[in-house]
């Protein structure tokens, strides 16, 4: 088996960066070049100041200070690192398609074909692609297509290696995965290609953790992964609705039955409501794909996931609203939270922006504090709705540096990501210094309700009735 020597990683975003950031940490022979067209974004992997660095994760910023330089860098010669490499990585964007055939639905994946031609025009040796994006089934059937039709003659094998880690706990899953999934054809150079990709991962993961599929079954897994673990965040929030109106206390229904073995205790935390930029995506996908099989109850039985999720977040705005006397116009709605989850600054298909996007349409004045997302970012999650023009937006929504500011005068505050910061605060302060009555809403069941209450704070909280 060849020994691969350099790889490539084109697309430098959350999965790319800390994904090669891990694999060089782990494996110093091997010389790893992530790139990317976006400009800043390499500038950013490359500034010296470490807490620059375009994405944050805990721990992220170490292993990238030890690997860069030495067998890690970060580029935007696209060409060179392809040409160079013996392994390839697509790690670049597959968001769902906004435009014709499929559009809301199937994952576009304009910027995969890119990649794969562009592979295909420079590579003059054999070269094996790993599909690290998330792809949909039989992805793999297309790149292979481009990759021969188009190529220079060499040898492509193309292998599936989806990627698992979840935000927030990147370096953490990076490390210490669950598994290693990587899907390759069944021939003996398919098998090959597998155990070199197999051979990377085993600097640091125990065989037994690194599965071996055909690359059906693997990039298949992905979005089935993906779609299992929001259907629990959804069957979890179907069953808060319930707790609120029946006296029962989600909290206690999902420790009562995540103590059952079968069922397990994990993504059974009830919320306003999931984000983050791949369960709706993928899910859409997989719904896409089934109905382009003629599985229409198949397709709507996973749909009905994203049908939970969005009347979870809008049942949240609707109780802000119906709780502050049926109207918000003029008042100041604090958030605290603006991330899909905690520990990232990624917002993308954060609940924080179609809450805030609700109590706009009612007329209220947005104030958010969250510790690590910008301004720009949050303008321009609420343009891309696309539901009123940015000068509007920019009315509604005002942004703080300092929490307690944002929480000053207010009427109401929602927590919408469950920093840990959130729960450290001075409570007392807060409410002396808010509107009365004081009405927190917690989406994410992290404050103390009880001390709240003692303060004098009105809270309201997912699944549990008043
Ligand atoms: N964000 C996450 O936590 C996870 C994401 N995934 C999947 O991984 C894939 C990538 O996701 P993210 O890293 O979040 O996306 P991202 O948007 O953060 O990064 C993708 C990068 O690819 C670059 N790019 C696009 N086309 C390019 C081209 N032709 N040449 C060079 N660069 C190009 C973009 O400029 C961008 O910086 C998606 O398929 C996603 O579903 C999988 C597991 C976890
Ligand atoms: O393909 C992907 O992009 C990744 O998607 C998720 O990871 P991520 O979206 O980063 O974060 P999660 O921890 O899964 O949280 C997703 C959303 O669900 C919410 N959630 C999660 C768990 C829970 O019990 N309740 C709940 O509301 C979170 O707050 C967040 O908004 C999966 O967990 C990863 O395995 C996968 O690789």
């Amino acid at each position: 088996m060849k020994e691969i020597q350099k790889i490539c990683c084109v697309g430098a975003g959350y999965v790319g960066g800390p994904t090669m950031a891990v694999i060089a940490q782990k494996n110093p022979h091997i010389q790893i070049t992530v790139v990317d067209l976006n400009e800043a974004r390499i500038q950013a992997w490359n500034d010296e100041d470490l807490s620059k660095l375009p994405i944050y994760e805990p721990g992220l910023d170490v292993i990238v200070g030890e690997a860069r330089g030495r067998n890690l860098f970060f580029d935007t010669n696209v060409d060179k690192a392809i040409d160079e490499a013996d392994m390839i990585f697509i790690s670049v964007n597959t968001p769902t398609k906004t435009y014709g055939k499929g559009k809301g639905m199937a994952a576009d994946l304009k910027y995969i074909e890119l990649c794969a031609r562009q592979i295909a025009r420079v590579a003059k040796t054999d070269k094996i692609v790993v599909e690290k994006s998330t792809l949909p089934v039989r992805t793999a059937q297309a790149i292979k297509r481009i990759l021969d039709q188009t190529g220079n003659g060499v040898e492509f094998q193309i292998l599936s290696n989806p990627e698992f880690l979840a935000e927030g706990t990147a370096v953490q899953d990076l490390m210490n995965p669950d598994r290693v999934l990587i899907g390759g054809s069944e021939t003996s150079k398919g098998k090959e290609a597998i155990e070199a990709l197999a051979a990377i991962y085993g600097a640091w993961v125990p065989q037994e953790r690194i599965l071996r599929t055909n690359v059906w079954s693997s990039e298949l897994s992905k979005l089935t992964a993906n779609a299992f673990l929001a259907q629990r965040v959804s069957s979890i929030n179907a069953i808060s609705e319930l707790c609120e109106v029946s006296g029962a206390d989600v909290n206690e229904v999902a420790r009562a039955i995540g103590t059952d073995s079968r069922i397990g205790n994990k993504f059974l935390k009830a919320s306003v409501g999931f984000g983050g930029s791949c369960f709706q995506k993928d899910i859409l996908n997989l719904v896409y794909i089934a109905k382009s099989y003629g599985l229409d109850e198949v397709a709507d039985y996973w749909e009905q996931v994203i049908i939970m999720n969005d009347h979870q977040k809008r049942r949240f705005a609707d109780n802000i609203v119906t709780t502050l006397f049926n109207t918000v116009n003029g008042k100041k709605i604090a958030f605290l939270g603006w991330a899909f989850k905690k520990d990232t600054n990624d917002t993308r298909e954060s609940a924080a922006i179609y809450v805030a996007n609700d109590l706009i349409e009612e007329e209220a004045q947005i104030h958010v504090y969250d510790p690590k997302v910008t301004e720009v970012q949050m303008l321009s999650d609420l343009d891309y709705l696309a539901t009123r023009d940015a000068e509007s937006n920019a009315k509604h929504l005002t942004v703080h540096a300092d929490a307690y500011k944002a929480l000053e005068e207010a009427h109401g505050i929602a927590v919408l990501t469950e920093w840990d910061e959130f729960k450290t605060y001075d409570w007392q302060r807060i409410y002396d210094n808010m509107q009365k009555p004081a009405f927190v809403f917690d989406g994410r069941n992290i404050l103390d309700h009880q001390m709240l209450e003692e303060i004098g704070f009105e809270v309201y909280t997912i699944g549990k009735g008043k």
